[in-house]
């Protein structure tokens, strides 16, 4: 940075503070050897080649400057366009791109520079049409990786609008990759106008490019004057590590991604499918009317052949207001799906028959607690954007506090990194994210995962806590049947198998003395096994002292 910064400022203040006349043709002095004062020698006119190499480095840098951002505009223009346009789109673009790339850009630009010689303008079109190809690719890989993240699936979630999406998770992400192919680029343009320029089809010799002035030394260099060639060579040299010096602290700055979070809110169909409806907002749902109806609900995805797969096979469940309903089953049971199914967020390609009805708005607690918060804002920010997507923020630091004592987390907390909570904390605040709209469901996808015993019972106590006071109604994805035992939380309880609903009753019979024997087998399973929170242990825990010891614990 120190380096560019003082090129730059020798480009632009030498001109202006070198004597007058130095600039100016004057046979008196040609062809001077370095010396006092003229410390680069002369040229051929009379020129001072200090005064001729900082003109020069204007020139180019300025050339170099314009074609990396203008390039650096139309690859972030393609990419974005091709990762939200849809699949024709996308693959119309992409075959253009590919296009573009596959052609040799010396030739390309030399043709383009041959049509309009000596023209600025079009020496930057000219290298910014033929090297935008790489940015576009980089910008449509972040945007499809930002866009699939957590974070934006929560915000989607809480009823953000595309453009939301856009403003506050793309373009910051997009904007470091940006910023960085332009620091990449403009080395590679510096090369680029020098060598076309040095061509003699690039810029005129008046105009004092660095390549201009490289082609010119050629005449003088038979006369033996090496400086003609030397300075101007070593400008050429300095400007490109200069300015590729600044590239790691420009990939830096463009690793990872930035934006917000919202809670989670879906919409209110009464009359059937499910999908996001930002401005919705709970309405009390009657204690008789589900909060949750799911039915009939067959879920296919694409398989690793293509084809689609049965991952949900005509469910039927319900959710009431102020109950809670445990969703269990082997891993791969389909327990996610059937949640994101729930919250809209099935991925691309998914095929959908039957109803997932709504009277409210749906919270989502992702299995991931991280992957709900972006990891570059701190929590509080993130929890007072979702508060405020709900319209919720009279006064938004204090609605955050609240927000987070309702969850039993201390709200100094969250004025940390994601990475800088633990696991039972950033669950506390995912949940806490997924309150913020005020959801009439909420559906916590294995709340419980990777938490000791003690946090895992007092997150599930929570749930049921905000089941009782909020009247949510409350759908726990969970495989771990010996903590959702030991709590005695739920209500009801749903086994699912193979993406088929095998078992559902009473909570207090599914999970003490069913009558299914697959859910007798998957219990017996899950209270013999060894691993840390098994029911052997955690039964014997008085879960009200453990719900104390984490709310404590997290302050
Ligand atoms: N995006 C996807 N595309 C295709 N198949 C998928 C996709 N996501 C999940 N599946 C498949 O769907 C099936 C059910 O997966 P799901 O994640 O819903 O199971 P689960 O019961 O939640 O499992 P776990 O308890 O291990 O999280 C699995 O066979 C999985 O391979």
């Amino acid at each position: 940075m120190v380096l560019l910064a003082l090129v730059v400022a020798y480009a632009v203040s030498w001109p202006l503070l070198a004597p007058a006349g130095w600039a100016a043709t004057d046979y008196l002095r040609t062809g001077l050897a370095p010396s006092w004062p003229h410390l680069m020698g002369t040229d051929t006119l009379g020129h001072d080649t200090s005064v001729r190499v900082a003109q020069a480095l204007q020139v180019s840098l300025a050339v170099a400057a314009g074609s990396a951002v203008a390039a650096t505009a139309i690859g972030v223009a393609v990419g974005a366009a091709a990762s939200a346009g849809g699949a024709r789109v996308d693959a119309l673009l992409m075959r253009l791109t590919d296009a573009v790339a596959a052609v040799p850009h010396l030739l390309a630009t030399v043709v383009v520079v041959a049509l309009f010689r000596g023209s600025i303008t079009a020496l930057v079109l000219a290298l910014a049409l033929t090297h935008w190809p790489p940015v576009a690719r980089i910008v449509r890989a972040e945007t499809q990786k930002v866009m699939a993240s957590g974070y934006v699936a929560a915000s989607r979630v809480a009823g953000a609008s595309p453009s939301r999406l856009v403003r506050h998770h793309v373009l910051p992400a997009v904007a470091g990759q940006a910023g960085l192919a332009v620091v990449v680029m403009l080395p590679h343009a510096v090369w680029h106008e020098s060598t076309l320029s040095f061509l003699g089809i690039g810029l005129p010799p008046e105009e004092a490019s660095l390549g201009t002035l490289i082609a010119l030394s050629r005449a003088d260099l038979l006369l033996g004057r090496w400086w003609a060639l030397a300075f101007p060579a070593a400008a050429l040299i300095v400007v490109t590590v200069a300015v590729a010096l600044l590239a790691p602290a420009g990939r830096r700055r463009g690793r990872g991604g930035r934006g917000g979070r919202g809670g989670s809110a879906l919409q209110i169909h009464d009359d059937g499918e499910a999908g996001p409806s930002p401005e919705a907002m709970p309405s009390p749902p009657l204690p008789s009317t589900p909060a949750l109806d799911i039915v009939g609900l067959t879920v296919s995805l694409p398989g690793p052949d293509g084809d689609p797969a049965r991952i949900l096979d005509d469910l039927t469940l319900r959710v009431l207001p102020g109950r809670v309903l445990a969703v269990v089953g082997e891993s791969g049971a389909g327990k996610s799906t059937l949640a994101d199914a729930c919250c809209g967020l099935l991925p691309p390609g998914a095929q959908v028959r039957g109803r997932v009805v709504l009277r409210g708005t749906v919270g989502h607690v992702p299995q991931s607690a991280a992957a709900a918060f972006t990891p570059t804002r701190h929590v509080s920010r993130q929890l007072a954007e979702a508060l405020a997507a709900a319209g919720r923020v009279p006064d938004a630091r204090r609605s955050v506090s609240d927000s987070c004592l309702e969850v039993g987390l201390d709200p100094a907390l969250a004025d940390r990194y994601p990475h800088q909570l633990s696991g039972g904390q950033l669950r506390r605040a995912a949940i806490a994210a997924a309150l913020a709209t005020g959801p009439a469901v909420l559906v916590a996808d294995e709340p419980t995962a990777g938490l000791d015993a003690g946090p895992a019972l007092a997150t599930l106590r929570l749930l049921r806590r905000l089941a009782d006071e909020r009247g949510l109604g409350v759908m726990v994805i969970t495989h771990d049947l010996a903590t959702l035992a030991s709590a005695d939380t739920a209500d009801e309880v749903a086994v699912l198998r193979l993406g088929r609903l095998c078992d559902l009753g009473p909570a207090s019979r599914l999970l003490g003395d069913p009558d299914s024997p697959y859910t007798r087998e998957l219990l017996a399973a899950a209270l013999h096994t060894e691993s840390p929170g098994a029911f052997g242990y955690t039964a014997v825990l008085d879960t009200a002292v453990l719900d104390a010891a984490v709310v404590s614990s997290s302050s």
